[in-house]
């Protein structure tokens, strides 16, 4: 087995804590295995004064790190699921994913102690078009502006009174150790996650069997499975992460149940499926839930979200 093992990382202090956090349960399951951390960053954390769904583009938070593999530089990259695109670019496998932690979005204010509390019209931070069509359906008031920049700056923007409130993922939020910044989480009722928001996966070269048997320990055989059913629906809806969708899988024994989500860019039009069957087809029950948005007319929503901007597919 080998003796070192470089993951390319992010260099952000939230993609930072998932990488030191992946470091140190490698190096608990391989004692001995040296585990080096090349940080970095990429087009998705350089560029900031553009709405994330305006600079488009696939793996816009992946491709920096997968360069570094190809060069050799490094073994793995290790990412939040959510930034991963539904197609890999060739030769590129994920070899393990983690134990999901929290999926929901967490409501962020300084005035307000529950979103029903914003008062009409009030300034909503978001640069998700997901958190934006869903919570507009319910505020069609609200004045929804964009935020960018990673969580502190997130934060800091709210604190300067740019903002009654912002939505962040709550993970996010619990790995930063910013616990007490979540005024309440937004159930899925309320905003249905992003495809797989609050887990963490490991990209590895799909020949290097090596590195995959020092990584797969790490892989939660129930966090898979939902993975693979949120990805699937995400993929036949040719979604990227910066599209109005939602979708959410559970798991109960062999029972998966899912709901998927469409919306307009303003919230005027929420499309809603819901999908029940068993684990060992995850994969078809994702692509069925996707058929049934389809069919009753998300194709047309998600085209207009495309014309905006021919590129925000990523
Ligand atoms: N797009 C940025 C991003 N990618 C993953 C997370 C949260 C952590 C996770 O989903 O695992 C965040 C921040 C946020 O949405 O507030």
């Amino acid at each position: 087995m080998k003796k070192t093992l470089r993951i390319a990382t992010r260099k952000s202090p939230l993609a930072m804590w998932q990488t030191e956090f992946v470091k140190a349960e490698l190096e608990k399951a391989h004692p001995g295995l040296e585990v080096i951390l090349l940080p970095m960053s990429t087009k998705g954390d350089k560029i900031l004064d553009v709405p994330l769904a305006k600079i488009g583009g696939k793996g816009l938070f992946t491709k920096e790190l997968e360069d570094r593999m190809m060069d050799g530089d490094a073994d793995i990259a290790v990412h939040s699921m959510k930034d991963v695109p539904m197609e890999l670019p060739e030769g590129f496998a994920l070899g393990a994913i983690l134990e999901r932690h929290a999926p929901t979005d967490a409501f962020v204010s300084n005035q307000y102690d529950t979103f029903d509390a914003l008062p009409q019209g009030a300034i909503l931070g978001t640069s998700s078009l997901r958190r934006k069509a869903q919570l507009m359906a319910i505020r069609p008031d609200l004045d929804v502006r964009d935020l960018r920049g990673n969580v502190g700056t997130r934060l800091g923007k709210l604190d300067a009174g740019e903002y009654d409130a912002i939505i962040l993922a709550t993970a996010g939020l619990q790995r930063l150790g910013l616990d007490e910044r979540i005024r309440h989480e937004l159930s899925p009722e309320v905003c249905l996650p992003a495809v797989t928001q609050g887990t963490i996966g490991i990209e590895y070269f799909a020949k290097d069997t090596e590195t995959l048997e020092i990584i797969q320990v790490l892989n939660h055989k129930e966090t898979e499975i939902r993975t693979t059913a949120e990805r699937a629906m995400n993929h036949h809806l040719e979604g990227g992460c910066q599209v109005p969708i939602g979708v959410f899988a559970e798991l109960d024994g062999d029972d998966l149940k899912m709901r998927g989500l469409v919306g307009t860019l303003d919230g005027s039009e929420i499309l809603t499926a819901s999908i029940e069957g068993k684990a060992e087809q995850a994969q078809e029950l994702g692509v069925d839930l996707a058929k049934k948005l389809l069919a009753q007319g998300a194709k047309a929503i998600l085209d207009e979200v495309y014309a905006n901007d021919a590129h925000n597919k990523g």
